[in-house]
C-alpha cells in the first residue's frame, strides 16, 4: 500500500469550488494571484479561504512579482504556502524564507531535471512548459527519475489519465487545474469530484 498522495487543485475561485474541494478530500487548494483567468483578489481569497479546514493547505500562486508584493499578499490573506511559479531564483525563495509559509517552486520539466530543495523549497511542482494550459509533458519517458521526495506531478493531468501519469511516475503528490474544468477557468464540480476519486484509487 503507497502512502497517502497529496492532492493540489488550483485555480479555485468560487465558495462552490471550495467546499467540494474540501469535501472530496482535496489536501491544498491554490489560489491565483498572477495574470491567469483565474486570477482572484486578496478579498476573494480572504472570503474562500474562511471556508477551507483548517487541516487543508492554502497556497498562494505567483510568478515573476515582487517579494514585497507576494508577502504582503500572503500576510493579508493568510495563505498556508507560497507558490512562486516563473523564473524566480534562490534570492526570491530565501528572501521569502522569513514567512511562516511552505514555499513551493513550479518548474517545467526539462534536462538536467529540477531537483527538490534546489532553489530553498519545501516542495517541488514539475510542471509542463506552459503552467495552467492543460498540456502534459511526458511523463511517460522512460528514463524519468524521481527529483527527490516531496514533488508534485503537474500539467495536463485529467480524471482520465491522473492514474496512468501517478502509476509511472510515482510522485509525492499531484496537482490540477485546466483538468477540473469544462471552460477554461470555470472550475467543475463533477470533475473535481472524477478526478480525486480517480486519483485516490490508485493503489
Ligand atoms: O494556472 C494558471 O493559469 C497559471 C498561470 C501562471 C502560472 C502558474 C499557473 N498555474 C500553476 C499551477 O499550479 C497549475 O495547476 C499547473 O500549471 C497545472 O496546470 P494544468 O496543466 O492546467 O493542470
Amino acid at each position: 500500500m503507497r502512502n497517502h498522495l497529496f492532492i493540489k487543485l488550483c485555480g479555485l475561485k468560487t465558495e462552490e469550488d471550495v467546499d467540494t474541494a474540501a469535501e472530496v478530500g482535496a489536501d491544498a487548494i491554490g489560489f491565483m494571484f498572477a495574470d491567469s483567468p483565474r486570477r482572484v483578489d486578496a478579498t476573494t481569497a480572504i472570503r474562500l479561504i474562511e471556508r477551507i479546514p483548517s487541516h487543508v493547505m492554502t497556497v498562494g500562486v505567483f510568478r515573476n512579482q515582487p517579494v514585497g508584493y507576494i508577502r504582503s499578499v500572503a500576510n493579508i490573506t493568510g495563505i498556508g504556502a507560497v507558490q512562486l511559479h516563473g523564473k524566480e531564483e534562490r534570492g526570491h525563495f530565501a528572501a521569502l524564507r522569513d514567512g511562516s509559509w511552505t514555499l513551493i517552486r513550479g518548474a517545467s520539466y526539462r534536462e538536467p531535471v529540477p531537483q527538490c530543495g534546489q532553489m530553498g523549497e519545501d516542495i517541488l511542482l514539475l510542471d509542463a512548459p506552459t503552467p495552467g494550459a492543460g498540456i502534459p509533458w511526458d511523463w511517460t519517458r522512460k528514463a524519468f527519475r524521481s527529483p527527490g521526495d516531496e514533488w508534485l506531478l503537474a500539467g495536463g493531468l485529467t480524471p482520465d489519465n491522473v492514474a496512468e501519469a501517478v502509476e509511472i511516475t510515482r510522485p509525492w503528490g499531484v496537482d490540477v487545474s485546466s483538468g477540473i474544468e469544462r471552460v477554461r477557468g470555470v472550475k467543475d464540480s463533477a470533475l473535481i469530484r472524477a478526478f480525486v476519486k480517480a486519483a485516490r484509487a490508485v493503489a
